[in-house]
């Protein structure tokens, strides 16, 4: 079988990641590739680690340049991929990388992103409850947020299993390239490098109603979420540290147990063994995510610390993983589960 894929926003951050995937990908062949301000420009000049395709020029994002393909990865600002999916057919599998289709709750997406909702799709992290199977056949993909991804693969086995009360406290740290590649001031190598910063603190990241969602549909009942993120001097991975107040009768050996249960057949999710702890170092460029856990007993606490590649799991990772088992593929190909050491 062989799955010509086009990609819209092949120019930015996201869009090159799915390309590098794609060119490792045994079934597919790859199509057109388009940009904005850059359309004309050869890849290469923008790209210049993709070298297949560096002769490669992007096309203008339209329906029309985007036809006659198997797959459509849109990896465009938020809010620009409804207007392009909803002129492609039914038949095409559409991947969106952006936050576009998320969201259920339309009253989150209007507060968090201020513009109409779109819609809803099935949501691409396979390894939360019951989502492998509504990816199977679909023809559209909505790909998780990066912080939502290290997250809530970090929490839901807990809240699935009753583990812990509905109130979870997240600080993660994320690379620079989670903000994509246009210039923005807080994001000069001068302010970065050396430095640590918070921001969107007090439940003003758009990514927070999306890690409610997820935990709470795990949880089968409302989980809060205080989520703190922040930007760090390295240019991929997220370290996200998830806790809650443990329930009544929570130790070490029944949370490591619910653990190693829940993601015992997953390729990508990896909980270490004891005593070893996540490092984005060791996921670069692997679509794997690392998880630890521990109980703080004092604290009263269960702790999660998960490990991801944004651009990889957290993005055109996890867009590749959901099109394999959207069209029947081997959900492994294509993505490497190694990482790239020191
Ligand atoms: N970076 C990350 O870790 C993650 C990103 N994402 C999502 O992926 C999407 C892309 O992000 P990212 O790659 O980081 O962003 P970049 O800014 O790096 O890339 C944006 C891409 O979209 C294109 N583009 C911008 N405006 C338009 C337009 N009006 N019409 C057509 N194309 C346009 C750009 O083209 P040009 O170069 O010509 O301007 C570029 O190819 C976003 O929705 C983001 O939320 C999701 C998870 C993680
Ligand atoms: C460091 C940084 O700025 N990260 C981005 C998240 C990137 C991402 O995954 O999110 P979307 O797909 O929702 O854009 C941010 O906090 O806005």
């Amino acid at each position: 079988m062989t799955v010509r894929a086009a990609v819209a926003g092949a120019s930015g951050y996201a869009g090159g990641e799915v390309l590098r995937l794609l060119l490792q990908h045994p079934e597919v062949e790859i199509g057109v590739l388009t940009a904005g301000s850059n359309a004309g420009q050869r890849l290469g000049a923008l790209q210049p680690h993709l070298l297949p395709l560096a002769d490669r020029v992007l096309a203008a994002t339209t329906a029309e340049t985007l036809a006659g393909h198997d797959v459509v990865f849109l990896a465009l600002p938020h809010g620009q991929s409804a207007a392009v999916a909803e002129q492609l057919g039914e038949s095409v599998l559409v991947v969106d990388m952006g936050a576009d289709f998320r969201l259920a709750d339309a009253a989150d997406w209007e507060r968090f992103y201020g513009s109409p909702h779109a819609g809803t799709w099935p949501y691409g992290l396979p390894e939360l409850p019951g989502a492998r199977a509504a990816l199977e056949g679909s023809r559209r993909v909505a790909v998780p947020g990066c912080y939502p991804t290290a997250v809530s693969l970090a929490l839901a086995p807990a809240y699935a299993a009753g583990l812990a009360e509905p109130e979870a406290v997240v600080v993660a740290a994320s690379g620079t390239s989670g903000a994509g590649k246009a210039a923005k001031p807080h994001l000069l190598g001068s302010e970065v490098m050396g430095s640590m910063s918070p921001y969107g603190v007090g439940g003003l990241h758009r990514h927070t109603p999306e890690m409610i969602q997820n935990l709470s549909a795990a949880a089968g009942e409302r989980v809060t979420v205080s989520f703190t993120p922040t930007l760090a001097p390295m240019p991929r991975g997220i370290l996200a540290t998830s806790s809650a107040k443990a329930r009544p009768g929570v130790d070490t050996g029944r949370l490591r147990e619910v653990y190693e249960k829940a993601y015992a057949d997953e390729p990508f999710v990896h909980l270490l063994p004891e005593g070893r702890w996540p490092a984005t170092g060791a996921v670069y460029g692997s679509n794997t995510a690392q998880l630890q856990v521990a109980y703080d007993e004092a604290a009263g606490r269960i702790l999660v610390i998960s490990a991801i590649d944004n651009l990889t799991k957290g993005t055109a990772g996890g867009a590749v993983q959901s099109m394999n088992l959207a069209l029947g593929l081997p959900e492994t190909s294509g993505l490497p589960a190694t990482g790239i050491a020191p």
